[in-house]
């Protein structure tokens, strides 16, 4: 039997899968690591922490593999998306990474507009500027730290560092591009009108591949500290969301992904790069070939009850902490949260807004703050759901994968604030399969990515909306998204006192 392993480098961990050649996952592996946040609105990794703790689950997943290491044929990437990793003439990193939920660069943000003008720049990209996305970090470097900006001679982004690490082999795939404002999606080429109006040699942005390209073997030095061959062919992979529609199936019109991890995302595929959703949910290049997706993103997703959890119950895991959440009813008992801890991006782009809790009363107890977490963070998902929806789109069914899919209460809520069937696939590990389908594919195993669902993916569980609790919820849904408005100016007011 055959192996290929996928590598899903998250925000909270770097997550390893050994998949065979039926799909089956033979065993897996997951390392954590911290965010850096020394500032407010500030985010960073140490891309060499990456590399270390991805090599240490390599060897972990092949010391603990059914089979020898002849039988692994192949690695795959998925990757946090965004995040800017600046490398100098010898490959070395230059500073921490500054990540996808950073918010620093509202002012750089601005500057682009300016410069390349939001029609235009919508029009070569697909997307607005944003503060998550890398140009804006590329263009806060050059300002702030400008000797350290001399010393560039390339950027990548996170999983193109581990690869290039594992590999030699310096290259960006298309859907994690699409996510730099720096990519003329029509064109499928680094933009040089955009490079031109803010500033920026063309020649800082590596060399463009498909995800499922083979970017090289595993290195010889890799493959020491790993116990892997160095005939293990690597192939590029893709954006952990774009691979997450993979390892969940979404390769057609009309598929749908709700995703928790982190950030929460909705996304949903597109055949054709012209539509036009005018910069109200992100519009980038699938994994798959010749396709596309739609989605909105909420920043501090899963992060909003890993915060909680960390700062009243740090000693629990997640399933502790959640436990009881099924007892508090709808709107749990008055209280409702926002999830904008680290600010927002869809349907608010806005980087300064910030979390509440709205109602409290001296009988909640710390149930109904989770269980009202839980409903906040898929308010906020259903807003982009809501966008779709109001583009024409029918949404009757979505699938849910990321660590969220952990509590099946909490997917139950999902089919009733979403009114949609919710689909809980076998692993909860969208993009680590999806890398994992990418590796399978591009070794021939199938001949499209679609044999390659048919063969990995196995529905586990189908929760539907409970009518009452639809109608319950469309009237608190509406609550919430008065609350954006009604808190903006105070957060604003605040923002001194952070
Ligand atoms: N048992 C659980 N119940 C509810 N949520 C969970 C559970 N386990 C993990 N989570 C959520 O999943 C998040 C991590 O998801 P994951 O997909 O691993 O993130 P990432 O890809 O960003 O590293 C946690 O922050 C937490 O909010
Ligand atoms: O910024 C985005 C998408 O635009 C995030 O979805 C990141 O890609 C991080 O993902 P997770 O670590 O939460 O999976």
């Amino acid at each position: 039997m055959n192996y290929v392993i996928g590598i899903d480098l998250g925000t909270s961990a770097v997550k390893l899968l050994l998949v065979d050649q039926n799909g089956e996952i033979a065993s897996e592996v997951s390392k954590s690591y911290p965010l850096i946040q020394e500032k407010n609105g500030y985010s960073e990794q140490d891309p060499d922490v990456w590399v270390e703790e991805t090599l240490a689950g390599l060897k972990e997943l092949v010391q603990q593999a059914p089979c020898s290491s002849s039988e692994i044929e192949a690695i795959s990437f998925s990757g946090q998306m965004h995040g800017l990793v600046l490398l100098d003439k010898e490959g070395k990193p230059l500073r921490n990474a500054i990540l996808w939920n950073d918010t620093r660069t509202t002012k750089q943000c601005r500057d682009i507009i300016q410069q390349v003008g939001e029609k235009r720049l919508l029009e070569i990209t697909k997307n607005p500027a944003l503060e998550g996305f890398t140009l804006p970090k590329v263009l806060w470097v050059k300002e702030n730290e400008p000797e350290l900006y001399k010393e560039a001679s390339v950027f990548v982004l996170p999983k193109d560092y581990l690869r290039y690490r594992l590999t030699d082999e310096l290259a960006m795939d298309y859907s994690d591009a699409a996510g730099t404002l720096l990519l003329d999606l029509s064109g499928n080429k680094w933009s040089q009108e955009v490079c031109d109006a803010v500033g920026i040699d063309v020649g800082i942005c590596p060399p463009l591949v498909d995800s499922s390209e083979q970017t090289g073997f595993l290195g010889n030095k890799a493959a020491d500290q790993t116990g892997l061959r160095t005939q293990t062919k690597v192939f590029a992979g893709g954006a952990d969301n774009a691979c997450g529609a993979i390892g969940s199936g979404i390769l057609t019109d009309g598929k749908t992904l709700c995703s928790i991890g982190t950030s929460g995302v909705l996304l949903s595929y597109e055949a054709s790069r012209d539509k036009d959703f005018e910069g109200k949910v992100h519009y980038f290049n699938h994994g798959a070939p010749e396709a596309y997706y739609t989605m909105g993103v909420t920043l501090a997703a899963g992060d909003s009850l890993r915060w909680f959890k960390d700062v009243y119950a740090p000693q629990e895991s997640f399933a502790d902490f959640a436990q009881g959440v099924e007892e508090v009813p709808v709107g749990s008992r008055g209280l409702l949260f926002t999830p904008y801890i680290s600010g927002e991006r869809t349907p608010h782009a806005d980087a300064n807004i910030r979390g509440s809790f709205i109602g409290m009363n001296h009988s909640h107890t710390r149930k109904d703050f989770v269980h009202a977490i839980m409903e906040g963070i898929t308010f906020s998902l259903n807003e982009s759901l809501e966008i779709f929806r109001e583009n024409g789109k029918t949404i009757d069914t979505i699938v849910s994968t990321g660590g969220g899919t952990k509590n099946e209460y909490w997917l139950q809520m999902q089919a009733d604030i979403f009114n949609a069937e919710v689909v809980k696939l076998s692993s909860e590990q969208g993009p680590g399969v999806g890398a994992a389908m990418l590796a399978a594919y591009g070794c021939g195993w199938f001949d499209t990515l679609e044999d390659c669902a048919d063969a990995f993916l196995t529905v586990e569980k189908t929760f539907s909306p409970d009518g009452e609790k639809v109608e319950q919820y469309q009237a608190l849904f509406k609550i919430y998204q008065d609350v954006y408005g009604q808190t903006k100016t105070l957060n604003e007011r605040l923002q001194s006192f952070r």
